[in-house]
């Protein structure tokens, strides 16, 4: 589904990715793990094209990034770490702005506009700027843009972070409903438990390197071995 291959990036003079390589299944949650500064965002951000590479190919259905980017792009949503909204748009104009950039039609939009805004309690936000919001309902709104549209896959920065217990929960129950209609999710996040609860596989990033990966039940014992 998602193939990364030989990824170099580089900001400035300094080499933040080197030689980062794997795949993501369709419909599996993969972890990405590591240390702050390990070169998560990173990677997220290059798949997304926020972040120019140097070398690597990423390929996501058969579409290469470099090769057609629109189509590329169309295919996956992105819940970066912090929310990342716009001062001149309510919540509801933020939802019609990926409504429409995923082409969803009508229908659909307002049917998951709703569902979505009632499962994370902000319907009485909906004509609010986000001034007004607190972090955690702009992190409730930025997540809400990235479910609306059904992509084959989700790029998801420390989706937790923000969020209270119950919206944590909620969100952890609808990622792993995605995943079971067939989409593919990558989430960084550093609450080990949750990315043990939640994920297939794991990847864990050292110094802008891949230092392992494997099944998370491996992960799993590993860390428990770590502390034992
Ligand atoms: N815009 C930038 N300019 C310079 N260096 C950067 C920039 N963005 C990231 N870096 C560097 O790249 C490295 C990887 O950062 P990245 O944000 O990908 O790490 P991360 O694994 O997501 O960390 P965290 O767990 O703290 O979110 C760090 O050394 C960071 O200082």
């Amino acid at each position: 589904m998602l193939e990364v291959k030989q990824l170099q990036v580089e900001i400035g003079k300094e080499t933040i990715l080197e030689d980062v390589e794997f795949s993501v299944e369709e419909g599996s949650i993969v972890g990405l793990i590591g240390h702050n500064g390990a070169g998560k965002s990173t990677v997220m951000k290059t798949i997304m094209g926020w972040q120019d590479k140097k070398e690597g190919t990423i390929i996501l259905n058969k579409v290469d990034q470099d090769q057609s980017f629109v189509r590329f792009k169309r295919q996956l949503a992105y819940i970066p770490e912090e929310p990342f909204l716009l001062p001149e748009l309510t919540t509801m104009q933020h939802f019609q702005l990926y409504g429409q950039s995923y082409q969803l039609d009508e229908k659909t939009f307002t049917k998951r506009a709703q569902e979505l805004s009632e499962q994370f309690e902000i319907t009485d936000k909906l004509n609010e700027y986000p001034e007004s919001l607190s972090k955690g309902m702009r992190q409730k709104v930025q997540t809400i843009c990235a479910l609306l549209p059904d992509v084959p896959l989700l790029l998801i920065d420390e989706p937790f972070m923000g969020l209270d217990v119950h919206a944590a929960q909620d969100l952890q129950e609808m990622l792993v409903e995605k995943a079971k209609k067939g989409t593919s999710i990558l989430l960084t996040s550093h609450q080990l438990e949750r990315m043990e609860e939640l994920a297939d596989t794991y990847i864990m990033l050292h110094q802008g390197h891949v230092a392992e990966h494997g099944l998370i039940e491996d992960f799993h014992s590993l860390s428990r071995r770590g502390t034992e």
